[in-house]
C-alpha cells in the first residue's frame, strides 16, 4: 500500500537529510507506529506519502502509484484515498460537528443524500451520537480529536495517517481514541499509519514499530515496544 524505495530527502541548506535512503513497506490494512526522537524524520516520511514534498531521491509508492511522477492533476485524487488526524486537531471552529464531517464530502463532490446518510453513520461509529450540533469549543480535546477522525474517514479512504493523535491528550483520554484506532483498522482494513512520541501506547499496543533516527531506518519490529533493540542492519538490507 506503502513503499519507499532508498528515499532521501534533503531540504535546501545544510545539514543531514531529513530521510536517508529509507526502504520501507507497509501493507494494506497493517496498523504501524512510526516513532523516533523529534527531527528523525517522522513528519517527513508522512509528507512525502501525501506528496506534500517530494523526495530528492530514490521512490515512494502510494496504492501501487510512484507519486513523484503523478501528474499534478491527479494529487487530489491520491489525497482523497488518504485522511489526515493530527495532534491540534484542525477543525472548523465556525462549522459545527456535523458539518465539519458533511465539509470533507462536500469538498469531494458527494451529494446532499450520500451526506446525509454517511454524516450520522460515522458520528455515530465514532462515539459522538447525538453532537452533530455542537461546536468544536464545546467538546473536550478527546471529543475533538473523534470529529476528526470522523472527518478523516468519512470518505472510506484507503490510508489513515496520523501525526501524533494523542499528543493532546491525557493517558485515559488517549487509549480511548487508540481503541477508535484499532477498531477502525480491524473493522476496515484501513491501513493506518501513526507517528508518536507517546511511549506507553507503543508498549500496550503492541503493533510493528517503524523507528527513524536521524533520518535512516533503524529499527523495524513487528509487535515492538517503544525501546526495543535497533536492528544492527539498518534498511534490512
Ligand atoms: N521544510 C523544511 N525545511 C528545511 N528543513 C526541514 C523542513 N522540514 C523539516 N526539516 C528538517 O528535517 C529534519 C526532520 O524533520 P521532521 O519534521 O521530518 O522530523 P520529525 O521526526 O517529524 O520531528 P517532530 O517529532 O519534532 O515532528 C529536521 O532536521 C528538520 O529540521
Amino acid at each position: 500500500m506503502i513503499r519507499f524505495e532508498k528515499v532521501t530527502k534533503a531540504y535546501p541548506g545544510p545539514g543531514k537529510p531529513a530521510l536517508d535512503s529509507v526502504t520501507v513497506e507497509v501493507e494494506k490494512g497493517e496498523f504501524v507506529f512510526l516513532v523516533g526522537a523529534s527531527g528523525s524524520g517522522k513528519s517527513t516520511a508522512l509528507r512525502l506519502i501525501l506528496r506534500e514534498t517530494r523526495p530528492s531521491d530514490g521512490r515512494v509508492y502510494v496504492a501501487g502509484k510512484e507519486i513523484n511522477r503523478l501528474a499534478g492533476w491527479k494529487v487530489p485524487r491520491l489525497r482523497r484515498q488518504i485522511g489526515t488526524v493530527f495532534q491540534d486537531f484542525r477543525l472548523l471552529n465556525t462549522k459545527s460537528v456535523g458539518e465539519n464531517v458533511a465539509f470533507a464530502m462536500q469538498v469531494t463532490g458527494h451529494s446532499r443524500k450520500e451526506i446525509r446518510r454517511a454524516v450520522p453513520e460515522t458520528l455515530e461509529m465514532v462515539g459522538l451520537q447525538g453532537k452533530a450540533s455542537r461546536m468544536p469549543d464545546e467538546l473536550s480535546g478527546g471529543e475533538q480529536q473523534r470529529v476528526a477522525i470522523a472527518r478523516a474517514v468519512v470518505n472510506e479512504p484507503m490510508i489513515l495517517i496520523a501525526d501524533e493523535p494523542t499528543g493532546n491528550l491525557d493517558p485515559a483520554t488517549s487509549n480511548d481514541i487508540m481503541t477508535l484506532l484499532e477498531r477502525i483498522n480491524a473493522e476496515t482494513d484501513m491501513t493506518v499509519v501513526m507517528a508518536t512520541h507517546d511511549e506507553s501506547i507503543v508498549d500496550r499496543y503492541r503493533k510493528r514499530v517503524i523507528e527513524l533516527h536521524q533520518g535512516r531506518l533503524v529499527r523495524d519490529e513487528a509487535g515492538g515496544g517503544y525501546g526495543g533493540r535497533p536492528t544492527t542492519t539498518p534498511q534490512g538490507v
